[in-house]
């Protein structure tokens, strides 16, 4: 298993072109089956999580090649309606499959979608919505066997959560359907629209999209298009800690700071000077970070609990006492008892972590528990003293891409083992 070496102590400064969002790369590349002709995806970031979605595409039957940053998938020879468990097990993506699969060829069979570890993310709500819109669903030792005989037929559609996933789910699901389908308490999350700009340029007629209410006309057809993903907001969040963490300076570009908008007042409460430009951000900081009172996860646009693990290395050297309130995934701390290994002051009870800053944090041997619990880990090593060990990379490997080329060029000495 691959592992990060990492020394310490250097200040991180300079320019990161931030790659673009894995959360929209992946639905984006599940809904080209459902457009048929070739989707070109620009800034398309190249990690494990697209590669898994590409293996499905290719599985079902579509065309895909990588070209430099760009995916194209060609969906007009898929002839398969099934995912296999090992695919399904692979990331927890696999489960918009679903949606789309269904869509294409009236039926689906797979299993559970997998994924990193961090609550039990079940699929209820998912699979409630698809039957309000005509899937009938027989489970078949642990396969969900799905039909939608005469296709999928629009519906009010009321979300107890705004569930990202389920929300993309029956998005899919609506585009082709008869009729009209509302979504009332749709996740807001910029991923949602950006699958939905995806989805428009094919011919589809979504409204709302980045609103709480979605409406979807269903339409008979839709062609492929070419499509420019977002830049990744939780990505962009983890250099600028790597520059707050480090006394350093960072300029982010290619970022929407729209999409920052519950980050950034954070970072200059922690002390950052933070100027915001069109489409670059810049932090600067010289000293150790002041503490964040409260910090509390919440759907879109409120605080993203995919920030949460980068924002606690954060606090583990600030300057006083910060306190995190994990409201999305009740399992979402594993990266605490990692971060205690080098001498961080973290108190979890339930939903609460009470982290109590230190001076400086100091080097061990740690292992990634999932992806952002292991970007934590990278940070925390990167302000650390001596030489810290990060194993089980392959989790961190599934949402960035070439971390430790790009910390290279800020100023970081990190190696890959094997
Ligand atoms: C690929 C992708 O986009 N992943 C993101 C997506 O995950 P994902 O789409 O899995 O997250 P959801 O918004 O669905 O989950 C939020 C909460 O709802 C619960 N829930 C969800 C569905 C369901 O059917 N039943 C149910 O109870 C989950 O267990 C969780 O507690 O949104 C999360 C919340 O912003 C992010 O952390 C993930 O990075
Ligand atoms: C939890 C995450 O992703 P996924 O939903 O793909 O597991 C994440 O990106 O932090």
């Amino acid at each position: 298993m691959q592992k990060y070496l990492i020394q310490g102590g250097s200040r991180i400064s300079g320019e990161v072109r931030v790659q673009g969002a894995k959360n929209s790369s992946l639905p984006v590349l599940a809904a080209t089956v459902v457009c048929s002709g070739e989707s070109v995806l620009h800034n398309c970031p190249d990690l494990l999580d697209t590669e898994y979605a590409v293996k499905i595409l290719e599985y079902l039957g579509c065309q895909c090649r990588r070209e430099g940053g760009s995916v194209i998938v060609d969906s007009s020879t898929v002839s398969r309606w099934e995912v296999p468990d090992r695919l399904m097990r692979e990331m927890r993506s696999s489960i918009i499959f679903l949606g789309a699969i269904a869509s294409r060829c009236g039926r689906c069979r797979l299993s559970y979608p997998g994924g990193c570890e961090i609550g039990q993310r079940p699929i209820d709500l998912h699979l409630l919505a698809l039957q309000q819109m005509g899937m009938q669903i027989t489970e078949d030792h642990g396969y969900l066997d799905c039909r939608v005989d005469g296709g999928f037929k629009g519906a009010n559609v009321v979300l107890s959560f705004p569930s990202v996933g389920a929300t993309e789910n029956v998005i899919l699901a609506a585009v082709l359907a008869k009729g009209t389908t509302v979504i009332t308490n749709a996740a807001r999350e910029p991923e949602i629209a950006d699958l939905a700009d995806y989805l428009n340029r094919c011919g589809a007629r979504i409204f709302g999209a980045g609103e709480g209410t979605i409406r979807v006309e269903g339409v008979e057809k839709l062609s492929a298009c070419e499509h420019t993903i977002i830049p990744d907001r939780i990505v962009a969040t983890t250099y600028l800690t790597a520059a707050a963490m480090t006394s350093g300076s960072v300029r982010l570009t290619g970022v929407d700071c729209r999409h920052l908008s519950s980050i950034l007042p954070l970072f200059e409460e922690a002390g950052c000077e933070v100027r915001r430009l069109p489409n670059e951000v810049i932090l600067e900081t010289s000293r150790r970070p002041l503490p964040i009172g409260l910090i509390r996860t919440m759907p879109y646009p409120g605080f993203p609990t995919d920030a949460q693990a980068p924002l606690m290395a954060m606090m583990t050297m600030a300057r006083g006492t910060s306190v995190f309130v994990e409201n999305i995934f009740e399992n979402r701390y594993k990266h605490a008892a990692e971060l205690q290994r080098m001498g961080a002051h973290i108190k979890v009870e339930g939903r609460v972590a009470i982290v109590e800053g230190i001076q400086r944090l100091h080097s061990a041997e740690v292992a990634a528990t999932d992806l952002r619990g292991g970007a934590a880990l990278v940070l925390a090593a990167l302000a650390a003293e001596g030489t810290t060990e990060v194993g089980r990379i392959h989790y961190i490997d599934r949402g960035y891409d070439r971390l430790e080329q790009q910390l290279t060029a800020l100023g970081a000495h990190i190696k890959r083992l094997d």
